[in-house]
């Protein structure tokens, strides 16, 4: 009999766990999740996968914990016993890290620190060799010094988020060169999907754009439209993740589409799928702009499309459309341009990938 793979994610709760649990669980994973007591639900991302784990054969299964909790987070290794560990929880808005930068840091760059720590006395103990993956971020490049960003660009962080990313990725290659740990970062550009958090530019943008269309807002208020991202689908993304963990040595790569947009592309193209010119509804709110700022990012992902084989599947107009429609779907309208049928890899996918018949 094969021994079940078992892989532990921080952050489950995210637009990456939720995807990355999907993809795990259709590999044949038994997949642990740590998640965050809130007083109120926080699962809505992973629900469709999770009710009624064992009924319905798939196997997720959650545990309380925190990355500022080393206790705890001792206590689910040993009691998950993984072969796979991905390290994607943190307090990820880069403006808010301006506004709670020691618990941004604690989260994003200790708790890495004391992830690693458990890992490398666990595998001390056990003998048992567990593979980690760092969710690093293009932003740690910040004020960009190469263009595009590699591998070998060195950093230059320009937020409490981006600074204790760049300790977070150092310690993962420590670790690896220290311990002899199969430790990889995933230096992952902006990613982008329907689930993406509210707050992030995209999603703002694409669900604002679905209530104006709807008459339900008027106006939709941002920051600095000049700031260049290089957007891919995050349902791509987790995909590099696991990949990592596949090889034979550990190592570092970029993830990204290796093309870059302004904020005003996002919202053209946005505003342009339901056929409103954005320029009469967008107004700026000096409220989201950020004390320093991350100009331009466009990401070199040359090593993983080569050592990994991975690329992204769709472009950066298919990106937009798919979050355009699914916004538009969830306030029960129907795209003018009627492109609805073209939605990939919506939830009823996935559901149906995974054999899951009620929900
Ligand atoms: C890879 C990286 O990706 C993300 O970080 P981010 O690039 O800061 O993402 P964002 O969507 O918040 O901002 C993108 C750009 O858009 C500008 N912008 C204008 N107006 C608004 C605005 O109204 N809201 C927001 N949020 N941004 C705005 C803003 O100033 C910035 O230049 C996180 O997942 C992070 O965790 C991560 O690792």
């Amino acid at each position: 009999m094969t021994q079940q793979k078992r892989a532990l994610i921080t952050g489950i709760t995210g637009q990456d766990g939720s995807y990355l649990s999907e993809f795990l669980l259709l590999q044949g994973y038994e997949v642990h999740g740590i998640i965050r007591r809130t007083s109120t639900f926080n699962t809505d991302r992973i629900d469709h996968i999770y009710e009624d784990p064992h009924k319905q054969g798939v196997r997720l299964f959650l545990h309380y914990g925190d990355l500022t909790d080393g206790t705890t987070l001792r206590r689910i290794l040993e009691e998950v016993q993984p072969i796979e560990i991905y390290n994607l929880g943190a307090q990820s808005h880069v403006r808010v890290s301006f506004d709670s930068p020691e618990y941004t840091v604690d989260a994003v760059g200790m708790g890495t620190l004391r992830l690693l720590e458990a890992i490398r006395d666990y595998q001390h103990r056990t003998g048992i060799q567990v593979r980690f993956y760092q969710a690093g971020s293009s932003e740690m490049y910040g004020l960009v010094q190469a263009v595009p960003q590699s591998e070998t660009t060195p950093f230059y962080p320009r937020s409490p988020y981006a600074c204790a990313k760049v300790y977070a990725h150092w310690q993962t290659v420590n670790y690896r060169e220290s311990y002899n740990m199969f430790a990889c970062n995933g230096i992952l550009f902006n990613h982008e999907s329907p689930r993406r958090g509210e707050t992030f530019v995209t999603r703002k943008i694409t669900m604002a754009v679905a209530k104006i269309f709807a008459g339900k807002q008027k106006k939709l208020y941002m920051g600095n439209l000049d700031s260049k991202r290089d957007w891919g689908y995050a349902k791509d993304y987790v995909k590099a993740m696991w990949l990592m963990l596949q090889q034979e040595q550990p190592d570092d790569y970029v993830i990204a589409t290796n093309e870059t947009h302004t904020v005003r592309e996002f919202l053209d193209l946005a505003f342009g799928y339901v056929n409103l010119p954005w320029e009469d509804y967008v107004e700026f709110d000096d409220r989201y702009l950020r004390p320093s700022e991350v100009d331009l990012l466009i990401g070199d992902s040359t090593k993983a499309r080569q050592k990994l084989g991975w690329e992204p599947s769709i472009t950066f107009n298919q990106l937009v459309s798919l979050m355009m429609e699914a916004d538009l779907q969830a306030l029960g309208c129907t795209s003018p341009n009627g492109h609805g049928s073209q939605m990939p890899h919506d939830i009823a996918t996935v559901r149906q990938e995974l054999g899951v018949l009620h929900f």
